[in-house]
């Protein structure tokens, strides 16, 4: 058997292209081509307390935690191809249903086999191949394609050959998607993460209505909007995000993996879903051995717990996601002496007056430092101001590890400030946490208030923990300095006195 280090491919439940650049916005990848046009139908999230429009049920689908949609999904992938499988799917503790341990499962064991036959790519036959035509000839992307490619199966209902595999997935995924604006406001206002879903829900509505105005009105016969609505796109993303695999040994090419679709994260193992070319099906490694019974994990990716809840809907234990990070939002101040000429700078490198940066608790990053040393340069510096724009953007090819020592302490402490403004509004948000939500009266909504309560205060301790760790480290630093600087001061009177 190989190691599996050598046989792990990387990929990501959900496409990494989204958790890699903080600052690319993600409607490039999916939104159609037309989008930024002039006749584009302009609309924004809800601002009442339904998401995007009225909440109709969806008509397929399952409860997130049925068993029993998902044994029929079982079954028929054993009677299309799925090989013999070594887990079986059942009730979990984390994540609802999940995949077990039939029996012992050593540690670098390859695992699911899912052949290309049962998996739902752009290039899967269409049950109405004239919808599918429709689409391709106006060139949609895969995203906005493969939305309207589970649509339109789902609705042939059990005419589509993938009607078990549309059966057992949740008829409302767990995404912010399905956070109303208000929940997002009233929850998530210290966080980033709310920005990020705002945008993320407007794309989804931008997505939808350029595909309505360029092609769903000009065939209604093909795409009825009884069937083709706001309601059922949010249902389909919703599923695409939380779902879907970037292969990358299929040239990165996006998928659904009926099967492989059922394995809950997990922060502690690095192994990833890929095509494997001599086995000819997706597969993973196993990063650790399982005993039977126990719930075998894979990896969505290095995403911070922020991410984990915009797209998957769930936030992991305090501390135990490595790869967590908190945003943190530094501003040019409007008082600025240089304020036109710092802007101008950001701008050329598409930068803002007010920017998020991502913190780890390793420390922060050079982009950030650049940006800081940006805000903090005297009028003097001018000649550096495009420089430290440069640096600060990742998007140039330029070298972005710029030192101003001289500007050390300042930026350190306008970054320790708006440190601390952001962890005064983090703990803003968990003392009235505490007393939020006593006016409710229907116990579903009630549940629902808690439940979405709970996962932001979880989501806020743990990016107010990394705010905590860099004040820490910010603190210290700039102590260290300023002491320094001290003692600088001490020898050179001490000198003074000397020759006096
Ligand atoms: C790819 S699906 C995994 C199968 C899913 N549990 C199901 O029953 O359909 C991703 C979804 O599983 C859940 N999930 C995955 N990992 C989780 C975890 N570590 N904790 C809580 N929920 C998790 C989330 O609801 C997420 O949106």
């Amino acid at each position: 058997m190989a190691e599996a280090s050598t046989v792990i491919f990387r990929s990501t439940l959900l496409p990494s292209m989204f958790s890699q650049n903080h600052h690319l916005p993600y409607s490039k990848h999916f939104r159609t081509k037309t989008l930024n046009s002039p006749s584009q139908i302009r609309c924004s999230i809800s601002t009442s307390d339904t998401p995007f429009t009225a909440v109709g049920r969806i008509p397929w689908g399952c409860e997130v935690d049925s068993v029993e949609n998902a044994e029929a999904l079982q079954k028929w992938l054993s009677g299309s191809g799925l090989p013999p499988q070594k887990m079986r799917i059942e009730k979990v503790d984390v994540g609802e249903r999940g995949l077990v341990a039939n029996n012992n499962i050593r540690k670098g064991e390859k695992l699911l086999f899912v052949p290309p036959s049962l998996v739902i790519s752009a290039d899967s036959v269409w049950s109405c191949p004239e919808a599918g035509k429709v689409l391709k000839r106006n060139s949609v992307p895969d995203w906005p394609l493969l939305a309207t490619y589970l649509i339109s199966e789902a609705s042939q209902m059990s005419s589509s050959r993938w009607s078990n595999y549309i059966s057992a997935l949740p008829r409302q995924p767990y995404s912010l998607l399905y956070w109303t604006r208000s929940e997002l406001d009233r929850y998530l206002e210290a966080s980033q993460i709310r920005e990020r879903a705002i945008e993320r829900s407007n794309d989804v509505i931008g997505t939808y209505n350029d595909l309505k105005l360029r092609i769903f009105s000009k065939h209604p016969d093909l795409f009825p909007e009884e069937v083709f609505n706001m309601e059922t796109f949010r249902w389909s993303f919703g599923i695409l995000f939380s779902r879907l695999v970037r292969l990358p040994s299929m040239d990165g090419k996006v998928a659904l993996v009926p099967w492989a679709d059922m394995l809950n994260h997990s922060c502690e193992v690095e192994t990833y879903l890929d095509y494997d070319k001599s086995s000819e099906g997706i597969v993973f490694t196993t990063g650790r051995p399982y005993q039977p019974g126990e719930q075998v994990f894979i990896s969505y990716g290095k995403k911070s717990n922020g991410e984990l809840l915009l797209s998957y809907g769930f936030v992991p234990k305090e501390g135990t996601n490595p790869s967590d990070s908190a945003e943190l939002s530094l501003s040019l101040k409007k008082s600025d002496k240089c304020y036109k000429e710092k802007m101008e700078a950001l701008m050329k490198y598409g930068l803002s007056g007010s920017q998020c940066f991502p913190l780890q608790v390793t420390g922060w990053s050079v982009e950030m430092m650049a940006y800081a040393y940006l805000v903090v340069s005297p009028p003097s510096m001018l000649n550096q101001f495009d420089k430290m724009a440069a640096a600060a953007s990742n998007k140039t090819g330029t070298k972005k590890d710029i030192r101003y020592p001289d500007l050390d302490e300042q930026a350190l402490q306008f970054i320790l400030d708006s440190c601390e403004a952001s962890i005064a509004k983090y703990s803003k948000f968990l003392q009235a946490s505490g007393s939020m939500d006593l006016d409710v009266t229907s116990p579903k909504q009630l549940n629902r208030r808690l439940f979405l309560k709970q996962l932001a205060v979880d989501l806020c301790n743990s990016e107010r923990r990394i705010l905590y760790r860099a004040q820490y480290i910010l603190r210290r630093r700039l102590r260290d300095i300023r002491s320094g600087e001290l003692r600088a001061l001490k020898i050179f009177d001490g000198f003074r006195n000397l020759f006096k």
